[in-house]
């Protein structure tokens, strides 16, 4: 399977922010999409979301057989803010959240299993959202992609909100469930890019480009990486 982004385009007024961007991203891999402030990296998940439409260019999900399978579930989007139903508990939200999708869910457990995964307290599953910490609901979202298992999830800056326990557990999380789906996270902090991805992509100049394995592999990586960043020229007034 693949996701497969072809001349994408898409301006704000006279702002062109994305520039002809294409790439082709693959199942059984963490990419982590690195930009400067600004440089369009939310803009590009709304357009392969459909969140919002690009002006020109294609985004297409194939499978192995080359056939274009995008849906309206194929593509699971974690916000950098979580936009939950702050009214219900977390337990009546994962109830109503599996309902919804009953006719798309496979090997469904129970609402405590999922709890239990993500390390929220027995207590706190019966508590109103809104009384939730930013981390916690956070785990919520993600949570979501793990009933529903979308074959594509975008995480705008997942991470960031985290203590470090527990990024460190939902990044051994995604780990173990990479091998299902194409994991794209935007993110703004290099190490975790290193740490968690298989592949570093740049939205640089509106243009996607990889960057190359002995890169990243190179002692004065970080470095480089902030050349490349610098480049963009879209952007530098803006950080
Ligand atoms: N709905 C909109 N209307 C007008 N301009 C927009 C809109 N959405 C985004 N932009 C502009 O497009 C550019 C890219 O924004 P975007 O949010 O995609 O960047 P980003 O890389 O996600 O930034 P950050 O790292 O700061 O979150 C910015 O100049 C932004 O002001």
């Amino acid at each position: 399977m693949e996701l497969i982004l072809k001349d994408i385009e898409k301006s704000f007024g006279d702002k062109q922010v994305l520039k002809k961007a294409s790439f082709t991203f693959e199942k059984g891999r963490i990419y982590g999409l690195l930009g400067r402030n600004g440089s369009g990296k939310t803009t590009l998940f709304n357009c392969i979301s459909e969140d919002d439409k690009q002006d020109s260019g294609t985004v297409e999900l194939v499978d192995e057989t080359g056939n274009d399978i995008m849906n309206y579930s194929s593509i699971g989007y974690a916000f950098a803010q979580p936009v939950l139903p702050e009214f219900l508990t977390g337990y009546e939200f994962l109830k109503f959240y599996i309902d919804v999708n009953k006719d798309n869910i496979q090997n469904l457990l129970s609402i405590d299993e999922y709890f239990d995964i993500i390390k929220i307290e027995k207590e706190d599953r019966y508590r109103l959202i809104k009384d939730y910490s930013f981390g916690m609901k956070n785990k919520i979202q993600m949570v979501c992609f793990l009933i529903t298992k979308p074959p594509v999830i975008l995480l705008d800056e997942p991470l960031t909100s985290f203590d470090v326990v527990v990024a460190y557990e939902i990044k051994q999380l995604l780990k173990k469930i990479k091998s299902d789906h194409i994991l794209i996270f935007s993110t703004h902090i290099l190490e975790l890019a290193t740490d968690l991805c298989d592949d570093i992509v740049v939205l640089n100049n509106g243009q996607l480009e990889l960057v190359d394995e002995e890169l990243l592999k190179s002692p004065d990586f970080e470095e480089k990486i902030m050349d490349i960043l610098k480049e963009d020229s879209d952007v530098s007034s803006v950080s």
